[in-house]
């Protein structure tokens, strides 16, 4: 089905269509198992109640050592180009990505950082306000992993515990055989592990799983943006004062109104919606989170 929300400019290609919940690349190293879209946010797509999501640009950043093709990586996927020649990131690029998750507009703001250490300080003042954080490395080179871990504390640094989607990215597929690959994939899969990062290896040259991650990437952060907005929701309408509206309780019970949605939350996570339009209260003059709680469930 196609979305009814926000027609700013021209509808999104087939391919950034995403009406089900993308494959993990391996469950070994995995941010969630679930092969479909939490209920809630299946329900709220469905009756177009995903609040300003679909208006919204999600933050993805993506950092990793100098050559290792974060900026291959990213025209591979935005643009479908790959260019054999090297040329260094001179501080911060980025490009916007359109998807249509679950019949809701939603797009990507994907920033390339450098990775030569010269343009190290103005690329990190870009790091603030991600969602996502993709950490690099080259499959032929250890070294590069061995430094994703000092990648991902310095971006973590600038956002929010617990605020962002980790990924570990294994580039340069195609020049390894299936088992030198498999071989630096133990190792990598250990560290996305100890990082709670999800890990993927691509290829930007043949495009191997490139559009498979992304997709990915999209759909995650696209269901805790929901999610979070429900969240925002349900915090502005403090007196709910009937059971029956809470549709998804603490400890990841099951809903009055909808007992087939047994999705587990995170304890401390209430969803609910008001009765009708007329209850809802002045946004002024509504209560705010005490504290956001992010954390979800795999
Ligand atoms: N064979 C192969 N080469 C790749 C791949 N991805 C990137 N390269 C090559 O690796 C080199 C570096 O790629 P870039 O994408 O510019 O690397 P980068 O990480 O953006 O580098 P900085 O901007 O300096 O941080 C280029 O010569 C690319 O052609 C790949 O998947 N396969």
């Amino acid at each position: 089905m196609r979305s009814s929300l926000v027609p700013l400019g021209p509808p999104v290609s087939q391919d950034r269509v995403i009406t089900s919940f993308p494959k993990c690349y391996t469950p070994a190293a995995c941010l969630q198992l679930r092969e479909h879209f939490h209920g809630q946010v299946s329900i709220a797509c469905q009756r177009r109640s995903t609040g300003t999501v679909g208006l919204r640009l999600s933050k993805v950043v993506v950092v990793g050592d100098l050559y290792v093709g974060k900026t291959s990586l990213i025209r591979r996927f935005c643009r479908n180009v790959f260019d054999r020649n090297y040329k260094a990131t001179i501080g911060v690029d980025f490009e916007i990505e359109r998807f249509e998750v679950a019949g809701i507009p939603y797009s990507l703001q994907i920033w390339d950082t450098a990775g030569q250490e010269k343009f190290k300080c103005i690329a990190s003042a870009y790091y603030r306000g991600a969602q996502v954080i993709i950490t690099t490395f080259d499959l032929t080179d250890l070294q590069t992993l061995d430094h994703t871990r000092q990648w991902l504390e310095d971006a973590l640094q600038e956002n929010e515990p617990g605020t962002c989607f980790l990924f570990l990215v294994g580039t340069k597929k195609d020049l390894l055989s299936g088992a030198a690959c498999e071989q630096v994939e133990v190792e990598a899969v250990r560290l996305a592990n100890e990082m709670e990062a999800e890990y993927w290896s691509v290829s930007a040259k043949t495009g191997e799983n490139v559009k498979a991650f992304f997709s990915r990437v999209a759909a995650l952060a696209f269901e805790r943006s929901v999610l979070q907005d429900l969240e925002r929701r349900s915090s502005a309408w403090p007196q709910v004062g009937n059971g029956d509206l809470i549709r998804t309780c603490r400890n990841g019970g099951t809903s009055a109104r909808d007992p087939g949605q047994r999705e587990a939350l995170q304890p401390g996570l209430l969803l609910a919606e008001p009765a009708s339009e007329a209850s809802v209260p002045d946004p002024a003059r509504a209560v705010p989170p005490v504290a956001w709680r992010v954390a979800w469930p795999c």
